[in-house]
């Protein structure tokens, strides 16, 4: 018999975007993992009937940094919370004349130049490789790309966004290095989320908003926080009409992902389960649980 999925969505906020109003039953539930603390606690509710779980990626407030996240912790917590699907609401920088502030991109690779984080959920007692090759949801792009457009949004489908560590923002040189390789948008958060997102077997996608053209562009000034917040605000109507299009397109019981991203794991695990862990493995209970048990 084919499995059937009953989807949970879950929505990381980025910059600016701290809260989702309008959802029916909401309440804010402290999710505990074995990985620490996630960045807040968890926005629980329903979009039209679907259940969301809402997490601003870096608290309300924006206490935490991206290098001080702990992108474990938030993407554990989302699946403990039950999440099927995941979909990262970013703020980023442009590379790309076409790609103006206003301007959202549905990317579809990464490049990972982010050096100072905890990576995996795997490690000592428990190795696995994962394929991060497409490390995309093409499903929930194609939901993304059909309800942006709908709603007339200024949309681009696919792209490269390029993961910096930050927090400070790139140098021109830098600029026009992810420019010549070919990159479209510049971030500093979705790496590792999304690879730890494709190890606990979520569907994951990024909505990549542009809010500045970083530091390269002879004709706009260089990038600041203050412009990127005031871009952002504008943008978060956009973002929010959005979010209540794409929840219903996604809420409806389905089978399982058509490009495996829940069953990211099936081939992934190498240690011989006599050489396992246990203190590992039951930390790995919500991310794999699904094989460890078995
Ligand atoms: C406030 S500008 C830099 C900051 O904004 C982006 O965060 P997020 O992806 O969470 O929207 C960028 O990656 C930096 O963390
Ligand atoms: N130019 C930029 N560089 C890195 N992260 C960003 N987030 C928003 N704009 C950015």
């Amino acid at each position: 018999m084919p499995e059937t999925v009953t989807p949970v969505i879950g929505l990381i906020g980025g910059s600016g975007l701290y809260d989702i109003e309008g959802l029916e039953d909401r309440e804010w539930r402290r999710v505990a993992t074995p990985w620490g603390d996630p960045s807040d606690e968890i926005l629980f509710g329903r979009l039209a009937g679907v259940p969301v779980r809402f997490l601003p990626r870096h608290g309300r407030g924006h206490p935490t940094p991206p290098s001080d996240l702990n992108y474990r912790a938030n993407i554990d917590a989302l699946k403990r919370a039950g999440c099927t699907d995941v979909i990262s609401l970013s703020a980023v920088g442009s590379l790309r004349e076409d790609l103006p502030p206003g301007h959202f991109v549905i990317v579809d690779q990464f490049i990972d130049r982010s050096f100072a984080r905890v990576k995996s959920f795997f490690g000592t007692g428990c190795v696995a490789h994962v394929s991060v090759a497409h490390p995309v949801c093409p499903r929930i792009g194609d939901a993304l790309e059909g309800a942006a457009r709908g709603l007339v949004l200024p949309v681009t489908r696919g792209g490269t966004y390029l993961v910096m560590e930050g927090p400070q923002f790139s140098t021109k040189a830098e600029s026009e290095l992810y420019r010549q390789w070919g990159c479209s948008v510049i971030g500093m958060t979705n790496m590792p989320e999304a690879k730890l997102a494709r190890e606990a077997e979520l569907c994951y996608a990024t909505v990549a908003m542009v809010t500045d053209f970083d530091c390269w562009h002879p004709d706009h000034d260089h990038v600041t926080v203050d412009q990127v917040v005031k871009v952002l605000f504008g943008n978060a109507d956009k973002a929010k009409a959005l979010v209540k299009s794409v929840v219903p397109a996604l809420g409806a019981p389905r089978g399982l992902c058509p490009a495996g991203c829940d069953r990211a794991l099936d081939h992934a695990i190498i240690t011989a389960p006599e050489k396992r862990d246990p203190a590992l493995l039951a930390k790995l209970d919500a991310v794999a649980g699904r094989l460890l048990r078995a």
